[in-house]
């Protein structure tokens, strides 16, 4: 389970995050909604060990993980997707899978079936340079070398950015299908509020660096939280 409490996080003088709570729950979805520049980003990757704090603690499986580094973190389970995805265009697809081995002990450097049962076209497409995949081929990519990782705690930074409606629908079943094995926790950045309000079980907006709103998704009016978002 991953707690974190009252996060701050500076840019020289500006501060990005006050205060930010947030948690997230093996087998649940937590949503994180708000319009550009409101600190979404900054929030994950102070999570994953790629921003610095300034204040409050993160706490993964019962242990502060708030100074350990992002490879320290994904060691314990934690994997990203990153906003703009970030594939290696010149390596191939299996090669760009194959990235995701660093950490994992030798018996585990494999790509489990069951990513290529979560995105087909990868498996046709693995002799492919990343950089000829389409947008929406490369978002399955990233999403299936995160998976490589054997995550416990899977972040998505706006998966649905730039994506063609057929791969969304695609990227949002495998998103519910890894929900229901319910082993692992997932945090989904998003702007697109209806794709992150059915696969929501939490949600928090933020609004200028500041969770203006957290709770189940079942406690909320869909009409007042979409308003909530678009301040
Ligand atoms: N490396 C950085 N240095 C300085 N300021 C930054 C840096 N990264 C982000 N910011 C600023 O911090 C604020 C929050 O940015 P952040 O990228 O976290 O927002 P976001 O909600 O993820 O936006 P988007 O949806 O556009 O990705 C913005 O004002 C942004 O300009």
């Amino acid at each position: 389970m991953l707690d974190v409490t009252e996060l701050d996080l500076h840019y020289g003088a500006a501060q990005a995050l006050r205060a930010v709570s947030l948690s997230a729950r093996p087998g649940r979805i937590t949503c994180v909604l708000g319009r550009n520049g409101v600190g979404k980003t900054s929030l994950m990757r102070a999570i994953m060990g790629q921003a610095r704090i300034s204040g409050g603690s993160i706490r993964w499986e019962g242990d502060e993980i708030g100074r350990l580094s992002p490879s320290d973190r994904a060691r314990r389970g934690i994997a990203i997707v990153p906003q703009g995805r970030e594939i290696f265009p010149l390596l191939t697809v299996e090669e760009n899978l194959e990235t995701g081995f660093a950490g994992l002990p030798r018996e585990q450097r494999f790509v489990p079936d069951e990513i290529y049962e979560l995105f087909p076209v990868l498996k046709k497409m693995l002799r492919r340079r990343g950089g000829d995949l389409s947008g929406g081929q490369q978002q399955q990519l990233a999403i299936g070398r995160a998976l490589v990782t054997r995550p416990k705690l899977l972040i998505l930074d706006e998966p649905t950015e730039g994506i063609q409606p057929s791969i969304i629908k695609d990227i949002g079943a495998a998103i519910s299908l890894l929900r229901s094995r319910g082993d692992m926790a997932i945090v989904l950045v998003e702007q697109y509020f209806d794709f992150a309000w059915e696969l929501a079980d939490d949600v928090v907006v933020l609004d200028r660096g500041e969770a203006i709103l957290a709770s189940p998704r079942d406690r909320l009016d869909r009409e007042e939280a979409a308003a909530r978002v678009s301040l």
